[in-house]
């Protein structure tokens, strides 16, 4: 939580615009915690009511729309209902300019390594790049065997559609190998294939891929395994069980042709052939898994709306990737969005986030998110090995609307802490019962409407405080355009953070310990055996076995 003394002093980051921002944040609702009390330090004069009656123009300063080259509307977003004013996001701006938040962005769009403690470089955006043109030279052969491979992808997909004996893809793969894709396919589900069904399986937990594996026949499946180490123990077991489960099908008459329905997706090559999976498609350590969906990790989104709609959804990425290259600060959406995150977590103590889409499709992006922000900044160690004295990524957590309305939504209304809320909302829907997507939007509308305005009441009991801040981020409708633009804008914001907050947003070693100490486990599941185990972990083995 928030440092006391840090926020005091305002000088956790030796900036001045930090220090600035620290004695502003002092005129905003403040969640503060100190050992044996959580409370909300409500000295504040700001008030979201009362700063939209002072300023005709709150809507209009801090909300934007983007468009793509053709002039259609990729996403609008509103964040006039947050607990910020002019003079918050002038300084929020000097501070990514104290903190060279541009000049990393150009080293990342320029190939510079600046994954610094894996040294590597980070070049998601390149896979959405439809062209090599305006590469730096030594980018452009980079370009081309990108290319190649996302052509010869995008040819395997649409071998793949075109053959109806194939009625299942069961992806294999976890984290970013799996997250992706499969919140992808969900989301564009009017967009999908006719006559193929999509599985993912990425727990260890036999229940998940028995489930699938009972649902599906050998013959007419395909099975993708999606890993970039092919090391990683889920996706490994999850294969070998699969293959075996394979191969004994219809005892044993199929063991010759399973090869044929497996494919590898990896940046380890030699492991997918150790494996004898013979059809696979690289990619290279400058992809992050969680920013892989754009890859060959993509294949099953691929298979399910073709290459032609895939590239769309590249294209919409692309168009998000030249705007936070080339817009001016003050216009710049990813710059901007990312600022408020920092101001929200570092100053104002917004620990946590609730994501709300309010459209089923988007059921799965919570979880693609949590990945996104809290493994690429859920640290607390700087660049240069220092510990942080500020809040970074926070909590993301959520569920569609309506549902979350009738489950969390009361801690949001009345709960003793802030938390911002983040809607999304598609002014189109693919089915025919306006009447429904009508009650979907008002619920939207109203929930955004309702944290702010709030309820006076005599009895405390019914009375909701209001003034509680949120984002609506609004699409036309949910194309791979759309979504590919949605991504890329929070790839971009999430980046944005972490500059300011001089993180590496693109390791993560905080998930090596558990594997580690999981491999040492694993025999003592069969031997039984305790030694060197703490006590509460020994007995919970002993009850375990
Ligand atoms: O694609 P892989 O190598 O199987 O890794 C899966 C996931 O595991 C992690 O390394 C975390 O354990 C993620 O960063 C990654 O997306």
């Amino acid at each position: 939580m928030m440092h006391k003394d840090a926020y005091d002093a305002g000088l956790a980051i030796d900036a001045p615009a930090w220090e600035s921002l620290s004695k502003l944040a002092r005129c905003f609702p403040v969640n503060h915690h100190e050992p044996g009390g959580y409370r909300l330090l409500d000295t504040s004069t700001f008030d979201l009511r009362r700063a939209f009656t002072e300023d005709a123009r709150r809507v209009e300063r801090f909300s934007q729309t983007l468009n793509d080259a053709d002039g259609r509307l990729l996403l609008h977003v509103d964040f006039s209902k947050s607990h910020l004013d002019e003079g918050v996001m002038q300084a929020l701006l000097r501070l990514a300019e104290e903190q060279k938040v541009c000049a990393l962005r150009d080293a990342m769009f320029s190939g510079g390594a600046i994954n610094t403690t894996e040294q590597r470089q980070v070049m998601h955006w390149l896979l959405r790049a439809p062209t090599s043109g305006g590469l730096p030279a030594d980018l452009q052969p980079v370009w081309h065997e990108m290319d190649a491979v996302r052509t010869q992808f995008l040819a395997f997909a649409e071998a793949v559609r075109a053959r109806p004996e194939i009625t299942d893809v069961v992806n294999i793969g976890i984290g970013g190998s799996d997250l992706g894709p499969r919140m992808a396919v969900r989301a564009l589900e009017p967009f999908v294939v006719q006559g193929k069904r999509f599985h993912f399986v990425s727990n260890v937990d036999g229940h998940e891929l028995q489930a699938v594996l009972r649902q599906v026949q050998p013959r007419s499946t395909l099975f993708i395994i999606a890993s970039k180490t092919f090391t990683t123990l889920e996706t490994m077991t999850n294969a070998a069980t699969a293959l075996q489960w394979s191969r004994e099908a219809e005892q044993g008459a199929w063991a010759d042709r399973v090869q044929d329905h497996f494919v590898g997706i990896t940046t380890n090559l030699e492991a997918a052939a150790q494996l004898g999976i013979r059809t696979t498609f690289g990619f290279w350590d400058w992809v992050g898994g969680r920013y892989s969906v754009w890859s060959a990790i993509g294949l099953p989104l691929a298979i399910a709306i073709g290459a032609e709609a895939f590239r769309e959804f590249l294209t919409g990425a692309h168009a998000v990737d030249r705007h936070f290259l080339e817009a001016e600060p003050a216009r710049n959406l990813p710059l901007r969005m990312g600022l408020i995150d920092v101001w929200r977590s570092s100053f104002l103590g917004h620990a946590a986030r609730c994501m709300a889409p309010y459209h089923s499709g988007l059921q799965a992006l919570p979880a693609y998110l949590q990945q996104l922000e809290m493994e690429s900044n859920g640290k607390g160690v700087s660049r240069d090995g220092e510990h942080l004295l500020y809040l970074t990524a926070p909590t993301v957590w959520g569920e569609p609307g309506t549902n979350g309305q009738h489950a969390f939504f009361q801690l949001l209304h009345q709960g003793p802490h802030v938390l911002p809320v983040e809607f999304i909302a598609v002014r189109k829907a693919h089915h025919p019962w306006q009447l429904h997507h009508r009650l979907l939007l008002a619920n939207a509308l109203a929930q955004a409407q309702a944290l702010m305005v709030g309820r006076d009441d005599p009895d405390p009991q019914r009375c909701c405080p209001g003034n509680r801040p949120s984002t609506f981020l609004l699409l036309d409708e949910l194309t791979p355009r759309a979504l590919g633009a949605l991504l890329a804008l929070y790839e971009h914001r999430v980046f944005v953070a972490g500059a300011v907050w001089n993180i590496n947003s693109f390791d993560q070693f905080g998930v090596e310990l558990g594997k580690r100490l999981a491999k040492d486990i694993i025999p003592r599941m069969e031997s039984g055996d305790a030694e060197g185990l703490d006590p509460s972990t020994a007995d919970l083995l002993a009850r375990l076995l």
